[in-house]
């Protein structure tokens, strides 16, 4: 039974995209999500800067905090290049326990993996226990309030470099101050504002790239 929204979109899912075709993943969800039920997902317009930006950058080891329902996992993992892989975080077991079926089902498995747990206690376990050296980009999208605490913590953990790519989702709405202004005035980033709107809705929100300088 599908009893939670997130089971919904995933039902939507392997009701109508194609087993093994990310792209047709990402299509289906934005299409429940703009006709039927409003979640959480980067979406298809700030999805379209997250593209850009995963393709300039070129990136090999990649981390996002926040999988939800797998959405931007299976967005970003479609643009991967051979090797190259992704670590999502999810606190929630229901919601990690719907990505990993969505990402499995768009035949990204093998380029992501879920680590379920709080990002304060897997981001300073993944240089020793999942042999990360350095993270080539970062996609935030979780919980506002950690947004600073766990940027702070990925430069503790020495798990940034020269070039590393920081890209933040909500900086609008529901905005994330403390972040901002961090990664603006700490001389240790460039940052680069990319106005967009709220998922499926016409209100204003926007990406903020910050580039660590190292
Ligand atoms: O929490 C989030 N994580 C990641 N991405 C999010 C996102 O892309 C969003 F659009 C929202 C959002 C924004 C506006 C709104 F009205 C409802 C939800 C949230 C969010 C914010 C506050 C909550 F109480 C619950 C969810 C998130
Ligand atoms: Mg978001």
């Amino acid at each position: 039974m599908n009893h939670t929204k997130e089971q919904r979109v995933l039902q939507y899912v392997l009701d109508n995209a194609t087993r093994g075709d990310p792209q047709s993943v990402v299509d289906s969800i934005d299409n429940y999500c703009n006709k039927e039920e409003w979640a959480m997902n980067v979406g298809d317009q700030k999805g379209l800067i997250l593209d850009n930006i995963v393709n300039e950058s070129n990136p090999c080891v990649l981390l996002e905090l926040g999988t939800y329902c797998g959405y931007s996992a299976v967005r970003i993992a479609r643009l991967l290049k051979p090797g190259a892989h992704l670590y999502t975080v999810e606190f929630n077991p229901a919601f990690a326990a719907v990505a990993k079926q969505m990402i499995e089902f768009a035949g990204v498995q093998d380029k992501v993996q879920i680590l379920e747990g709080n990002t304060q206690d897997i981001i300073p376990q993944l240089k020793k226990k999942y042999e990360v050296d350095t993270l080539d980009f970062v996609f935030i999208d979780h919980w506002k309030d950690k947004y600073l605490e766990d940027t702070k913590l990925l430069e503790k953990c020495n798990l940034l470099r020269k070039g590393t790519v920081v890209l933040a989702d909500n900086v609008i709405v529901p905005g994330a101050p403390d972040f901002l202004e961090y990664v603006r005035t700490c001389g240790r980033y460039d940052c680069t504002n990319y106005p967009s709107f709220l998922e499926y809705m016409d209100e204003k929100d926007a990406l903020e790239k910050a580039i660590f300088r190292g």
